[in-house]
């Protein structure tokens, strides 16, 4: 392999590091440039180490699906897996034994057939979702109606009990941690991921481990009560079935000790919820942006279910309009621009490129989802685009959700969770701008979007106007009726 060359890529800097190259915000963007004029497969260095960014899903196919035993570890994350979390999240370890364990305890529970179980969890939170919009009061609320319908659904699916109010504890708690994993895993951003003989330092000058290590003592204090209340309602025989319930109960067989299974049970929590409010965030942005695309969604959705009754998942496989927004809300602003670096366990040699042993490799899914050739116009939104078609590249399209065997296990309650809220807006609500003070509308940015390994829309202002004179009352009684159902749930 010593005659091979690495994919090609921008001028190699001083000490082989390119870090000064990428910019902190939106890297993804620089990415996507040196793609276009690099190639599909191209190359960098951090600090010594190479990077490979595959820019088009052929290539991330040919090699992260079908090379999976090659290209599934993860890189070495010092601050994010090694310092924050005590190399104890799956989602930052390597393929091997420790990765095949936490994997069986997160399929276990999220698997296609077992989030069916979650549905009528799901459909009784969005009634309380939509009494919430159509109450909310101020023009960004709808924020944290969002956020606390997504958490108590991952919640429940992981803990098995209900979260009210943002002012629970758990979530209180959370908030002090929630976004530290997202914002450490910006390329580049800390020196010792470059250079690791900063480990060599006395501890005491290790001055990149104090916050991590501040909010790791936090975190496994959290994920170990959590999980520990389960641990008593089973010693009860109070328990609801959930994923901590079922993993608990069958510990030896996942062989996970108490603290690796508070850390596997938390992986929901921590990925799960972001990657949903973000998802339904853009599906508001760009309601507003695009009203034509919610007019035709909202023309199906009525000639279908009508005006009587709320839309649920008995009603998806009538409404393919409704589906083909959905993958077109993951497309059009992806919330993982990157996804998540994979990692080559070995010597890989791919068009007469070499990609070495340890090289850090990102699918960059925001080049894939952008691309001219095969999304014409990329910055419109245009659900059509996914049934005027039979390629089966968009047919069949799950790019957003990442390759291979580290494809992301939360996929399918992701997308019964994102149908059953969208649905229901589309049925209660058009979705509208906020007007200034001479009642012209405030149309937000298309493009204005937080950095990290997760992206969402910045905070925009919007307000829910009822569709019907009837509207407020179905969701009412609904709403009151989920209320009651779900003192299951406690
Ligand atoms: C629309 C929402 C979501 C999107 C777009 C999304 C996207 C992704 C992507 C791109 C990855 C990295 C895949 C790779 O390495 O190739 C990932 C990993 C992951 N996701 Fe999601 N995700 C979403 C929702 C969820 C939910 C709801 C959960 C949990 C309930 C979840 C749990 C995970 C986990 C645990 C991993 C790590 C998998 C591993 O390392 O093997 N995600 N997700």
């Amino acid at each position: 392999s010593s005659n091979l060359n690495l994919p090609p890529g921008p001028p190699r800097r001083f000490f082989r590091d390119n870090r000064k190259d990428i910019p902190p915000f939106q890297f993804w963007k620089t990415f996507t440039l040196w793609n276009k004029q690099h190639g599909p497969v191209i190359s960098f260095y951090l600090g010594g180490k190479p990077v490979v960014v595959l820019g088009t899903a052929e290539a991330a196919h040919d090699l992260l699906e079908k090379k999976g035993e090659i290209y599934s570890g993860r890189p070495r994350n010092i601050i994010g897996h090694e310092i924050l979390s005590g190399g104890m999240r799956g989602m930052g370890t390597s393929y091997g034994p420790q990765y095949r364990r936490w994997k069986s305890l997160i399929q276990a529970g999220l698997n296609a057939k077992a989030v069916l179980n979650y549905q009528p969890l799901e459909s009784l939170e969005s009634k309380i979702l939509m009494r919430d919009l159509l109450t909310a009061e101020g023009h960004l609320s709808y924020k944290d109606h969002l956020r606390r319908f997504a958490v108590s659904i991952i919640f429940c699916v992981a803990y098995g009990r209900r979260i009210k109010t943002m002012s629970d504890d758990v979530v209180v708690r959370n908030m002090k941690t929630d976004g530290y994993f997202g914002k450490v895993h910006v390329p580049g951003k800390f020196l010792v991921e470059s250079w690791p003989a900063l480990l060599y330092l006395p501890r005491s000058l290790q001055w990149f481990r104090w916050e991590p290590e501040r909010h790791r003592t936090l975190d496994t204090e959290l994920y170990m009560s959590v999980m520990n209340d389960v641990k008593r309602q089973l010693a009860e025989n109070t328990a609801q079935p959930s994923m901590a319930a079922y993993s608990l109960s069958r510990q030896a067989e996942f062989g996970l000790s108490d603290v690796e299974t508070a850390y596997a049970l938390s992986a929901p929590w921590a990925a799960g919820v972001g990657t949903t409010v973000a998802s339904i965030e853009v599906f508001l942005l760009a309601m507003l942006l695009f009203p034509a695309v919610q007019a035709k969604a909202q023309e199906e959705i009525d000639s279908v279910v009508g005006q009587s009754r709320l839309p649920g998942f008995e009603d998806y496989d009538a409404l393919p309009y409704v589906q083909a927004l959905i993958k077109e809300v993951t497309r059009w602003r992806c919330i993982a621009p990157t996804g998540f670096p994979h990692a080559s366990m070995a010597d890989d040699v791919y068009k007469g490129m070499l990609i070495p042993n340890g090289a850090t490799v990102y699918a960059n899914i925001y080049a894939m989802t952008t691309d001219p050739a095969v999304f014409p116009d990329p910055d419109e939104f245009r659900p059509e685009r996914f049934l005027e078609t039979s390629d089966p590249r968009l047919l069949n399209f799950d790019i957003p959700f990442g390759f291979g065997r580290r494809l992301c296990p939360g996929k399918h309650v992701a997308l019964q969770t994102v149908y059953i809220s969208i649905v229901r807006i589309l049925w209660a609500f058009n979705t509208l701008p906020s007007s200034n003070a001479e009642g012209k509308p405030i149309l937000p940015s298309a493009d204005d979007f937080t950095t990290g390994l997760i992206t969402r829309p910045t905070p925009f202002p919007c307000r829910f106007e009822p569709r019907t004179g009837s509207t407020a009352e179905v969701v009412h009684a609904e709403a009151d009726r989920a209320e009651t159902e779900l003192t299951a749930w406690k």
